[in-house]
């Protein structure tokens, strides 16, 4: 693919997925994978009981039992549902609310806060980077929130009026969760506390993105988003209080995460995996899309600070486990050159051996 110009990402859907959804269009060729998606595990046959994600009190976890359930289920699975966080269900309800307000919003009041072409920030569709792209049954509004002066306010919805006040609010509390996360995760592998946020600098970057997905007629040709993991250190994802479409894979199966309101799920991202010489793993997920209702939800990422390298904590090599990755610098960027490529970039920054 190298060289072959890329159709511009500029080229726009003759409807948003919103419209398609409200008008109960065909989807368009665009957002269709040629086989059924879905699968029989999904559609029809209730779940192994011996798979599900696991479910972790924060509140608890000074002690070594719930360490040790954290350790496990970072290196199995790469997910888990956080309870007891003390954040107040109240805030994951305004959250919720003010981004459904937005979305309610007629679709040229959001487009004041569009993202420019080739620009991830700000509101839109699926960015096309190749025409054989299948294209994701959402629409998503993503924003920087720290450092705080990298703040984009121009594409911070100033409706419903209290939006950028929840969202400021929500930032600080869940950069707090993240980082107890950070010196909790590294305990488990008997490492300083601060090993994994030493290496993300003193102002990481945190983005959000409010993840739109509508009905969608045709569940199992489209989905909401596609296979990924995520690029992030973490990721803490507020699910829509009521409606599933998560799923990740455990066992070769994809399974889906159940909606428990007032948890977190949180996904280990790329660069985890990477810090961790390959011991917690990054979790391949995706979002499957329904008839009947409109789901949202709200991940928020953290990075490192801009050209800050991380890599595997020493510690964490040695002769029977020798250094998986290299060192890597801007690796969300670089993640995605590799997705437009067609490459797995955790693959790509792999030693050879
Ligand atoms: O909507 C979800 O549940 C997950 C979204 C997701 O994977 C992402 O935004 O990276
Ligand atoms: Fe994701």
């Amino acid at each position: 693919m190298a060289g072959m110009p890329l159709p511009p990402d500029g080229t726009p859907l003759p409807k948003s997925v919103q419209e398609m959804s409200v008008n109960h269009d065909e989807p368009p060729p665009e957002f269709l994978f040629k086989n059924n998606i879905l699968g029989l595990s999904y559609s029809s046959t209730p779940p192994d009981s011996s798979v599900s994600v696991p479910i972790i009190d924060l509140s608890l976890l000074s002690t070594d039992v719930e360490q040790e359930k954290l350790r496990s289920a970072l290196t199995s699975v790469g997910c888990f549902q956080a309870v007891s966080h003390g954040i107040p269900g109240q805030l994951l309800d305004k959250v919720r609310e003010a981004a459904k307000q937005f979305y309610a919003l007629p679709l040229e009041d959001k487009q004041k806060y569009s993202r420019a072409v080739n620009d991830v920030e700000g509101y839109g569709h699926d960015m096309r980077v190749t025409d054989k792209q299948v294209l994701d049954w959402h629409s998503r509004l993503f924003l920087r929130v720290f450092p705080e002066h990298q703040r984009k306010l121009n594409l911070w919805p100033e409706y419903p009026e209290n939006f950028r006040k929840i969202l400021h609010e929500y930032s600080l509390k869940l950069k707090h969760m993240m980082d107890h996360l950070f010196k909790a995760m590294a305990k488990s592998l008997n490492l300083e506390e601060n090993s994994f946020s030493k290496q993300f600098g003193d102002d990481p970057i945190m983005q959000v993105r409010f993840n739109f997905y509508p009905p969608c007629s045709r569940p199992e040709m489209v989905l909401g988003v596609k296979p990924h993991s995520d690029r992030s250190g973490i990721t803490v994802l507020l699910q829509d209080k009521e409606v599933e479409g998560l799923q990740v894979v455990q066992n070769d199966t994809w399974i889906t995460v159940p909606v428990l309101p007032h948890a977190f799920v949180i996904n280990l991202g790329d660069q985890m995996q990477i810090m961790s010489n390959g011991i917690f793993k990054s979790p391949l997920h995706r979002v499957v899309t329904n008839t009947d209702q409109l789901r949202i939800s709200v991940a928020m990422f953290n990075e490192p600070e801009q050209d800050r390298e991380v890599g595997p904590v020493e510690k964490l090599i040695d002769a029977g486990r020798p250094r998986v990755y290299k060192n890597v610098k801007n690796y969300a960027a670089f993640n995605y050159e590799c997705f437009q490529k067609g490459k797995v970039a955790l693959e790509e920054v792999k030693i050879d051996v």
